[in-house]
C-alpha cells in the first residue's frame, strides 16, 4: 500500500539486487516498535539496512542503490546535466505529485474508508484541485516533449512519479482520462518493470477495483 516501499520493491527485483524483505503491516502498527525505530526513528516505511548501514527516505535509497550497485547508468546518470534533470524532478515531486496525491487518497479514501472517518467534502475538493493542476503540469510540462520525465530514457524519478499516481486510481480517480502525454508515459513505465509492477500493484488494483464496485 506504501507508493514509496513499491518503488524501492520494483527498483531491488528490475535491478535484480540481492535484499531480505521485511514486510511491515503499517495498518496493524507493526511501525511503531522499538525495534523498527532503530532501522527508522520516523518510524515510517520505506527503510533499508544494508549491513547495518540504516537509510530512510525512498528518494536517498534510490539514490544509495544506484551508486553502490552496478545499475544501469540511466537509472540515475553519472552524466552531470543527466543528473541534474532527474534531481529537479525529485526535489519537485515532493510538494507535487508526492503530497497532493497521497492527500486527495487520504481524504477520498483512507480517512473515510480505512479509519471511519466522515467525509471531508471540503478537503476533498480542495486537494482534487490542487492534484489536477499537479497532472496537468506532468502533461504540459515534464512530459511536453519527451518520452519520460527526465528525458529519453528511464530513470528513478519516474519509478516514483508511477508510484505516485497510481494511489488515486484507488479513490476512483483516472490520472490518464484527458491527458494523452502522460497516458503514453505510464504505459511506457509500466511496461518496463513488468512483471513487477502488476505483482507491486497487487494490492492496489484489489482496492481499486473493490472502489470501483461501491464507492
Ligand atoms: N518521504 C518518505 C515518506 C515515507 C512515508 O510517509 N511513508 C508512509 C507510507 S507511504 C508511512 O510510513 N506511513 C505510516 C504512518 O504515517 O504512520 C519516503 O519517500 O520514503
Amino acid at each position: 500500500m506504501s507508493q514509496p516501499s513499491r518503488a524501492v520493491y520494483m527498483f531491488l527485483r528490475l535491478n535484480k539486487i540481492p535484499y531480505e524483505d521485511c514486510v511491515l503491516n503499517v495498518f496493524e502498527g507493526e511501525h511503531k516498535t522499538e525495534e523498527y525505530a532503530a532501522i527508522n526513528p520516523f518510524q515510517l516505511v520505506p527503510a533499508i539496512d544494508d549491513n547495518g548501514f540504516n537509510l530512510t527516505e525512498s528518494v536517498a535509497i534510490l539514490r544509495y542503490l544506484c551508486r553502490e550497485h552496478k545499475v544501469a547508468d540511466h537509472w540515475y546518470p553519472s552524466d552531470s546535466k543527466a543528473q541534474a534533470r532527474v534531481d529537479e524532478y525529485l526535489e519537485w515531486q515532493h510538494v507535487n505529485t508526492r503530497l497532493q496525491c497521497a492527500m486527495f487518497f487520504q481524504f477520498k479514501f483512507l480517512r473515510p474508508k480505512m479509519l471511519g472517518m466522515p467525509v471531508n467534502e471540503k478537503k476533498v475538493a480542495e486537494f482534487k484541485e490542487r492534484m489536477e493542476t499537479v497532472l496537468d503540469q506532468l502533461e504540459t510540462i515534464w512530459l511536453k516533449d519527451r518520452p519520460f520525465i527526465a528525458g529519453d530514457h528511464i530513470t528513478i524519478a519516474d519509478l516514483l512519479a508511477a508510484c505516485e499516481l497510481e494511489q488515486p486510481s484507488m479513490a476512483g480517480y483516472d490520472v490518464c482520462e484527458g491527458r494523452p502525454n502522460l497516458t503514453a508515459w505510464f504505459k511506457r513505465v509500466k511496461d518496463a518493470f513488468q512483471p513487477h509492477y502488476d505483482e507491486a500493484h497487487m494490492m492496489v488494483y484489489r482496492v481499486k477495483d473493490k472502489f470501483a464496485a461501491s464507492p
